[in-house]
């Protein structure tokens, strides 16, 4: 089980996150919505880690994460996997390469750097892309694939982390709804097959809706709603929007959220983890 405690975040004076207390149980696959700057993309930073919380406590498997520091933090890492909107590719590499540089975590960075990778890894690499439907690709150079392609080339080296849990910030915002869907097909058949307890940030409700089990709506660094897609009712739905009018206003709200541009700061907060 994942566990946040009192999880809380500033940015100078901006409360990112704010005293989020939630659980997730193993296995579960639950969306995250909520307006652009609600502090989905916070939460998700502050489980992996890549954030560190200002208050609070997250708590996996009866550990204590928010302590683990040097080799522990980077397993940690490793065990919880991190999806981008951008793909997060070198794109100049073969597909199999960019699959490869999963194992990062595990391996250390010199010898990613100097390409040693066991049998064994390069078979894990080769099984997760035929798990993608991805091997005609796994010689070709990232760059090269559709969007869709790209973001399962993503999903498969998050896979060879053998992660327990998958953080994926927005990974279909940039893809055309044919993508979008092979995307979160695959994300829940990881799940599902595997397991693996997935955390996904969606502007898009009925992507929410149809692939989650349960769905957490964040408002201005809280979390306002916790339940089934089928609690979601419009009311709940303008509480987490912060819409007081009518339902067209709603849809307006959703869809503007939903639009939102690409952040330039988007690679910056990347690490390579
Ligand atoms: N590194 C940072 N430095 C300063 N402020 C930040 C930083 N990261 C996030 N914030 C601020 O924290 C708040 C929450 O941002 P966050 O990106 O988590 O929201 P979000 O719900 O993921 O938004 P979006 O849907 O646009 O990705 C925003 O006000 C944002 O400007």
């Amino acid at each position: 089980m994942l566990a946040l405690y009192s999880l809380k975040r500033t940015f100078g004076s901006v409360n990112a996150v704010d005293d989020v207390t939630v659980t997730v149980d193993e296995g579960q696959m639950v969306g995250i919505i909520g307006r652009s700057g609600a502090g989905k993309s916070t939460l998700l930073r502050l489980i992996n880690r890549l954030v560190e919380p200002s208050n609070g406590k997250i708590m996996f498997g009866g550990e204590d994460v928010t302590r683990l520091k040097g080799r522990e933090l980077r397993l940690w890492r490793a065990s919880c996997a991190m999806i981008f909107q951008q793909f997060n590719l070198v794109e100049r590499m073969d597909v199999l390469t960019n699959v490869l540089l999963g194992r990062v975590a595990h391996q250390g960075l010199f010898s990613t750097i100097a390409r040693r990778f066991s049998d064994e890894e390069t078979a894990m690499a080769v099984q997760a892309l035929h798990r993608l439907d991805l091997l005609p690709q796994a010689m070709q150079k990232a760059g090269t694939l559709s969007g869709g392609q790209q973001q399962r080339v993503a999903i498969a080296k998050a896979l060879v982390q053998r992660p327990q849990v998958m953080l994926a910030d927005e990974p279909i915002a940039s893809l055309d709804p044919a993508n979008a869907t092979r995307v979160m097909e695959a994300l829940r058949r990881i799940n599902k097959e595997d397991g693996i307890t997935v955390l996904v940030n969606l502007h898009t409700l009925d992507t929410a809706r149809t692939y989650c089990d349960r769905i957490i709506g964040m408002r201005a660094g809280r979390v306002v709603f916790e339940g089934t897609p089928d609690q979601l009712t419009r009311e709940r739905l303008k509480s987490i929007y912060d819409v007081e009018g009518s339902d067209l206003e709603l849809d307006e709200s959703v869809t503007s959220t939903a639009l939102r541009p690409q952040r330039a700061d988007e690679y910056r907060r990347v690490s390579l983890a």
